[in-house]
């Protein structure tokens, strides 16, 4: 049998050109254990990538904030916090960078995500300030609570579906990954991944992006009993 899978989606389940790619649909709707999307975004982004490869919604959004398995909805971190932080960067001629509509955070309940155009010096030091966590995915900047992660949200969600977290097998791309690579029982990085995850995983991938992750997850079904 095939182990569960804990999967970031940027810069793992993406292409270069941060695009889908349809092999991860179909690699989602095949995988014959549960697959547990673990990501930075806002949660009706995983919500609906499960429900558009016909998965369940099994999915860590905000990294960590909030989780949801098998009907199970879980928040954590102190979203107040965040808020004061926003206001005290913005109050400092801080700006998210996001124009127009705020689809990145619009919908997002326990933390905050800037441009990575945002003053990033301003939003660690305001970070530091509040004793939250600083965040840079690549694709973002995020301010976090310093107790939330995809790694403890993991345990929880594990649980739910029968699991421990060390069962998982965990693909993932950059910092905001590592601590879901501790908890997993096995850890790939893809190849464009930053040093902090390449670090904390067991193994990094020769190829990138998607790619790199089919590799992975060929291999794990290869030697599965
Ligand atoms: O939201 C981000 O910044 C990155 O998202 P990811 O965790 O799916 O890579
Ligand atoms: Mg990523």
């Amino acid at each position: 049998m095939v182990p569960p899978l804990a999967l970031d989606i940027d810069g793992t389940l993406t292409t270069p050109e941060h695009t889908i790619d349809p092999r991860t649909l179909s690699l989602l709707a095949s995988w014959e254990a549960p697959v547990v999307l673990a990501t930075g975004k806002a949660f009706p982004y995983p919500v609906a990538l499960c429900h558009f490869a016909g998965v369940p919604e099994r999915v860590i959004a905000e990294n960590g904030g909030v989780a949801m398995a098998d009907g199970d909805l879980t928040y954590a971190g102190d979203p107040e916090r965040v808020d004061a932080a926003v206001e005290a960067f913005e109050a400092r001629g801080g700006d998210l960078g996001w124009d127009g509509v705020d689809t990145v955070n619009r919908w997002r309940e326990t933390e905050v995500a800037a441009s990575r155009t945002a003053d990033e010096a301003l939003l660690r030091a305001v970070a530091e300030e509040f004793d939250l966590a600083f965040l840079d995915t690549g694709y973002a900047y995020h301010l976090t609570s310093a107790d939330t992660s995809k790694g403890a949200a993991l345990g929880g969600v594990a649980e739910r579906v029968g699991y421990a977290p060390e069962d998982f097998v965990a693909v993932g791309d950059s910092e905001n990954d590592a601590s879901m690579f501790d908890v997993a029982g096995e850890a790939y990085a893809v190849a464009n991944a930053d040093e902090t995850a390449k670090g904390a995983a067991d193994h990094v991938l020769e190829r990138g992006y998607v790619d790199g992750t089919l590799d992975a997850l060929s291999r794990v079904r290869e030697r599965a009993p």
